[in-house]
């Protein structure tokens, strides 16, 4: 923006506020959105359209020269600049891509009467593509609640498997579900079942990779009484029983052991299941979804898994694709995680702009686990309502190695980081003993030895 005008709405605390704002982060904010701008003078001319605005036009063999052929045609038609003194908002034209619903335009004012228009900006509205599964209007993006459960995102490419996956949710066919570790596969199959006949009925997740074979046998199918020694007398019911008419979530099937295999086999083949030590089959009237993020093609060829289960609960499979793939996904889920911790601890903390270029600019190999940890984690460090760049900082120096396989993080650790943040910070500004304590409100002595620890290493 420019630094000596003064924009006749912006009273002159906001006016500063903005100087503050890196120009770079305008211009890339633009450059970089999801939607089409187009901003235009008094005369219909272009002043400036982002790159987003290309997908808009359905005929643009190169946008750019079809874009100003479409300028030219239409640049008379637009009742620049009396009729234009409010913002308005007017139908797609048929050589536009079906996928815009509305087209919404702007004037900004150069002076504080609003008699004269600087320039006009041109917004378009699309119609994304889950509104036409939901039937429904959620403006901008999906974040629908189910009960406890909420799914949010605004990428094509998080939203398309998402629509598919929530089609297929009303019949029984088993779904396979694949995607690094983190992208939310499992929050996904809980979303299938959600939208499914089922969902009044449990959904049950079992990770097969965490359990030993012969406990993950008796926790899926349960056991007779007496069927091995350490048994209970009564016997128990396993997850394909207590599930009944439910949903059972198949984690890391990948890991699952070969004669576990077979069972799960003859589950889906023949909906029914011997319990461990029993004689009798029992019904198993369960929709199951299974996740993996390994190559089961590759394990079949290593004769790791078994290629007719494979076939069998791969009938309809969906990848979901990394966050790094989906940055469009990435300020949602971040404001998303952040409203959460705010109304948990009823708090207003919000993010500056520094940190959201940090968490877009960042390749998340954790994925979106990995981002709900580093907002927790920065919601915790930041001292003040607003989370800035050293807090994203200092939440990866928390997580060390973990970041890499997206691992839970290590509670004492990050107490420790926010210890020596919180001290360091202090001495550098204090640089004394006596007024770090009084800083922190800690003895002096605690004070003394905590810059030892923190400060002298
Ligand atoms: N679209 C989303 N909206 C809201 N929260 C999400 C979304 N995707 C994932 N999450 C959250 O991110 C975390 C990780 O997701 P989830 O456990 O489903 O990943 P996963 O792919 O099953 O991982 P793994 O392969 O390690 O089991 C969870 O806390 C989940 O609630």
């Amino acid at each position: 923006m420019n630094k000596k005008e003064r924009h006749p709405d912006h009273s002159e605390d906001y006016e500063n506020y903005l100087r503050t704002i890196p120009e770079r982060v305008f211009s890339d904010a633009l450059e970089k959105m999801y939607f089409g701008i187009i901003v235009w003078d008094t005369d219909g001319r272009v002043l400036y359209a982002n790159p987003a605005v290309k997908k808009y036009y359905e005929k643009a063999p190169g946008w750019l020269s079809a874009y100003d052929e479409h300028i030219e045609a239409r640049a008379d038609k637009l009742p620049f600049p009396e009729n234009i003194q409010a913002s308005m908002v007017i139908p797609p034209e048929p050589e536009m891509n079906p996928n815009v619903r509305l087209r919404i335009i702007t004037p900004v004012f150069a002076d504080r009467e609003r008699t004269q228009i600087a320039f006009v900006i041109e917004q378009f509205q699309e119609n994304l593509p889950y509104l036409d599964v939901d039937g429904s209007t959620v403006n901008g993006g999906f974040d629908k609640t189910h009960d406890t459960q909420s799914i949010v995102g605004r990428s094509l490419a998080f939203l398309r498997p998402l629509i598919e996956l929530k089609k297929i949710a009303v019949s029984n066919m088993p779904i396979l579900l694949l995607g690094e570790s983190g992208v939310g596969k499992t929050h996904i199959a809980e979303y299938i079942h959600n939208c499914s006949p089922r969902k009044e009925q449990s959904f049950f997740s079992v990770n097969c990779g965490a359990i030993p074979e012969n406990l993950l046998e008796a926790e899926l199918f349960g056991y007779v009484s007496g069927a091995f020694t350490d048994a209970s007398k009564t016997g128990k019911k396993g997850i394909f029983e207590t599930a009944r008419h439910g949903t059972v979530f198949l984690d890391e099937i990948g890991d699952m052991p070969l004669p576990l295999q077979v069972k799960i086999l003859h589950v889906i083949e023949n909906k029914s299941f011997v319990p461990v030590g029993g004689r009798e089959a029992m019904d198993a009237d369960v929709r199951i979804i299974t996740a993996t993020n390994k190559n089961l093609k590759e394990l079949i060829r290593k004769n790791q898994f078994r290629s007719d289960l494979y076939w069998r609960i791969s009938t309809f499979y969906q990848t979901i694709p990394p966050l790094r793939e989906r940055k469009e996904d990435i300020i949602p889920l971040a404001h998303f995680y952040l409203n959460q911790l705010n109304e948990k601890y009823t708090t207003d903390k919000v993010f500056d702009f520094s940190t959201l270029y940090t968490l877009l600019d960042y390749h998340w190999p954790g994925n979106v686990r990995e981002l709900k940890h580093v907002i927790e984690r920065m919601y915790i460090l930041s001292r003040n309502s607003i989370i800035s760049f050293p807090e994203f900082e200092m939440s990866q120096n928390a997580v060390g190695d973990d970041e890499e396989t997206g691992m839970e993080y290590d509670l004492p650790f990050i107490v420790d980081s926010i210890k020596g943040y919180l001290v360091k910070n202090s001495y550098a500004e204090h640089k004394t003993s006596s007024k770090v304590a009084k800083d922190l409100n800690i003895s002096q002595s605690k004070a003394y030895r905590l810059i030892q620890r923190y400060c002298r290493r």
